[in-house]
C-alpha cells in the first residue's frame, strides 16, 4: 500500500518500471512489487535509509531475483527492512567500522585524572556532575565518543579542552584534523577555536601551537574527485591524522557518515560534536541519533547551557520538550520582546527588517559593512514553495524592493543576496555559503562577496557561481550550521508533514538575540507535536553487531 500524500517523482516511476520488468514475479504480482519499489525510492528522498515491510511482502520479494538478504541484489532484504543495495551497504559499512573502533580500548594514561583537573577543576563527589568533565575523561579513554549538546552548552570549549589535554599526553605529537559539513559550520568552528585558543594563553606556545585551528569541509578532508560521489581517501588510502573531529555531525547523511569513518585510519580517533535534538540530514538517514541511541556508553550530553538564557532557551527547550501551549505562550508574553509572534503581514515584516541593509547598500557598495547589515537579520522558512516558502517570500520581497529603487527584475543586480547550493571546491565555494552582489562603479562590474574561514572577504564574478538562489528567505534546512542575530521564522498557513518539532527547535536555535515566528496557534500546536521519525536499520544492526 502507498502511503498517503505521497507523490511519486519520476525518478520513483522510472526505477520502479525498471525493476519491476526485470523482477522476474508473476503478472498478478507485479502491482505489488513496483508499489513497494515505489515506496522504497520515494521514502529514501524523504530521508528514509529503507523501509518496512510485512510477511507476505517480504515472501513476495524472496521469490524475485533481483532481492537477496547479501549485497550482490539491487534490492536487500533484512529482516523485514528494505533497501537498495547502496544504502544497505553504507549501514553495514558505518556499523562495521564503528564496532572495530569501539573494540580498540585505549589503557587510561595515568596522568589522566591529573589533567582533568588542570583543565576541568577536580571533580568533588558531592558537587553535581561536570558533564564537560566527563566527556574528556570518556573521549581520553576512548577511540570513538560523541559529544551533544544544545547551542551553547560548550561543546567547543570541551573539545579544546580535549585537544590540549591529549597533545599533553602525547608530547604534542598527534596529528589532529577538524572538519565539519558545511563551509559556514567550518567557519563557525574555526573562529570559536580561534577565541578560546587566546584564552588558553597560559598553557604556552608549544602545546597551543599543537592543537589546530584550521577546520576544513568534510569534502575538502576527504578530497573529492571531479563528477563524482568518490573521494581521494577512503579504507584503502586513509587520512593521515591520528584524530578527527567533526562538528555538527548531525547535518551528516549516511552516505558521508559511512565515507568518512571508512577513510580514517583503524588507529585514529574519532570524534563527533553535535545536537541530536536538531534536524536530521537532508539526505538519507539520522547517523548522529542513530549512533548516540546505540551507543550510550559512548556518547556525552552536555546539559548545561552557558551563552542562552531567557526566552529563546526557554522556547527552544519548551518545543524540543513537545510542550506547544507553554511556547505558545512565551510566544504570547507581553512582558518579553525577544521571542515574538508577527501579527503584521510576513512581507513588510520582513521588509521592514531588511531596511538597514538596503539602506546600507544604497549608501555604499563596501562588502564589509553589507555583510555587517545582513548577518543582522535572516528569514527562515519552513517550506520552499507556496506564498509562506522560501520562493514566495523572496518573489514578494524582491517585488517590494523595486519600490525601493533597487533593479531586482535583473538577475544580478545590487544588493541581491545568494546561497550557494553545490559545492565547488576548485572556486572555495561550498553548499551554504551566502554572497553579496554589489556593483563596483570602479570596473563597471557586479561581483559577488563571500566570507572566508579567516573572516576576510572575496570577490567572484556572478557568472562563475555553481548552482545558487536568492536568499532573503532561506529553508531552515540550509541554515543548520549557521547563527543569526535575529531570525524571522515562517511556518505555512496549513498543515505539512514536512513541518516538526526539530524543524522548529533547528530554527530557533539560530538566534543569538531575538526571534519572530509566523503561525497560527494551530500550525504551530502542529509543528511542536510533530516528530520526524526516520527509518533506518543502524540501531539495530548496531545492536547485533555490539552484542555479538
Ligand atoms: N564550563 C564553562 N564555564 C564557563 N563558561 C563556559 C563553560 N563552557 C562553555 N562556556 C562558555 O559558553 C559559551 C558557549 O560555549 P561553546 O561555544 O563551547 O558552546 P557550543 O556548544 O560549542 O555552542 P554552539 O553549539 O553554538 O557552537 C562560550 O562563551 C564559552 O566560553
Amino acid at each position: 500500500m502507498s502511503a498517503p500524500n505521497v507523490v511519486y517523482s519520476r525518478l520513483d516511476q522510472a526505477l520502479a518500471e525498471f525493476l519491476t520488468g526485470r523482477s522476474g514475479v508473476s503478472a498478478e504480482q507485479q502491482t505489488d512489487f513496483r508499489q513497494m519499489v515505489l515506496d522504497l525510492s520515494a521514502a529514501q528522498s524523504a530521508g528514509h535509509s529503507c523501509i518496512t515491510v510485512n510477511e507476505s511482502q517480504q515472501s513476495l520479494l524472496l521469490s524475485s531475483s533481483l532481492v537477496s538478504a547479501s549485497d550482490n541484489t539491487p534490492l536487500i532484504l533484512e529482516g523485514d527492512h528494505l533497501y537498495l543495495q547502496r544504502y544497505w551497504r553504507y549501514e553495514s559499512r558505518l556499523v562495521a567500522s564503528i564496532s572495530k573502533r569501539i573494540e580498540r580500548q585505549i589503557d587510561k594514561p595515568a596522568d589522566l585524572d591529573a589533567l582533568l583537573d588542570k583543565y576541568f577543576g577536580s571533580q568533588n563527589e558531592a558537587e553535581e556532575t561536570d558533564w564537560q568533565r566527563e566527556a574528556a575523561a570518556c573521549s581520553a579513554q576512548q577511540s570513538f565518543s560523541i559529544i551533544t549538546g544544545g547551542p551553547g552548552t560548550g561543546k567547543t570549549t570541551t573539545v579544546l579542552k580535549i585537544l590540549a589535554l591529549l597533545q599533553e599526553i602525547h608530547n604534542g605529537e598527534l596529528s589532529i584534523a577538524l572538519a565539519a559539513p558545511t563551509g559556514k559550520a567550518a567557519m563557525r568552528l574555526q573562529q570559536s577555536l580561534m577565541e578560546g585558543k587566546q584564552g588558553m594563553t597560559d598553557l604556552g606556545d608549544v602545546l597551543l601551537e599543537s592543537i589546530p585551528d584550521k577546520v576544513s569541509t568534510l569534502h575538502r578532508l576527504l578530497g573529492p574527485i571531479n563528477q563524482s560521489t568518490q573521494f581521494r581517501h577512503h579504507a584503502k588510502k586513509p587520512l593521515s591524522c591520528d584524530m578527527l573531529v567533526v562538528d555538527e555531525a548531525s547535518m551528516i547523511d549516511l552516505a558521508m557518515m559511512s565515507k568518512v569513518i571508512d577513510a580514517l585510519h583503524p588507529d585514529a580517533r574519532l570524534i563527533l560534536l553535535g545536537d541530536q535534538d536538531q534536524l536530521a540530514s537532508v539526505e538519507s538517514g539520522a547517523a548522529l541519533s542513530d549512533l548516540c541511541a546505540s551507543l550510550p556508553q559512548h556518547t556525552l550530553q552536555l546539559k548545561k547551557t552557558w551563552r542562552f538564557s531567557g526566552p529563546i532557551k526557554d522556547m527552544a527547550l519548551a518545543v524540543n520538550h513537545c510542550q506547544a501551549k507553554q511556547a505558545w505562550q512565551i510566544l504570547q508574553d507581553p512582558a518579553q520582546d525577544v521571542v515574538s509572534e508577527v501579527v503584521a503581514d510576513p512581507v513588510e515584516h520582513m521588509q521592514a527588517h531588511y531596511q538597514a541593509y538596503i539602506q546600507q547598500i544604497k549608501r555604499s557598495a563596501d562588502p564589509e559593512a553589507a555583510f555587517a547589515e545582513f548577518s543582522k537579520f535572516q528569514v527562515l522558512a519552513a517550506l520552499r514553495q507556496g506564498a509562506h516558502g522560501v520562493e514566495g517570500l523572496n518573489q514578494a520581497l524582491e517585488k517590494g524592493l523595486q519600490g525601493q529603487g533597487i533593479a531586482t527584475h535583473l538577475t544580478w543586480y545590487h544588493g541581491r543576496p545568494v546561497m550557494i547550493n553545490r559545492n565547488d571546491p576548485a572556486l572555495g565555494l561550498f553548499n551554504g555559503d551566502i554572497g553579496l552582489c554589489l556593483y563596483d562603479a570602479e570596473r563597471d562590474q557586479m561581483r559577488v562577496w563571500f566570507e572566508q574561514s579567516d573572516g576576510s572577504l572575496r570577490p567572484v564574478m556572478p557568472g562563475r557561481l555553481p548552482e545558487h538562489q536568492t536568499v532573503y528567505a532561506m529553508t531552515i534546512h540550509k541554515s543548520q550550521g549557521s547563527e543569526f542575530t535575529h531570525v524571522m521564522i515562517v511556518l505555512p498557513a496549513n498543515n505539512n508533514p514536512l513541518l516538526s518539532r526539530e524543524l522548529l527547535y533547528t530554527a530557533i536555535t539560530r538566534a543569538k538575540q531575538k526571534v519572530d515566528i509566523v503561525a497560527s496557534p494551530a500550525i504551530f500546536a502542529y509543528t511542536v507535536n510533530q516528530q520526524v521519525q526516520r527509518q533506518s536499520g543502524l540501531q539495530t544492526k548496531m545492536r547485533l553487531m555490539t552484542h555479538r
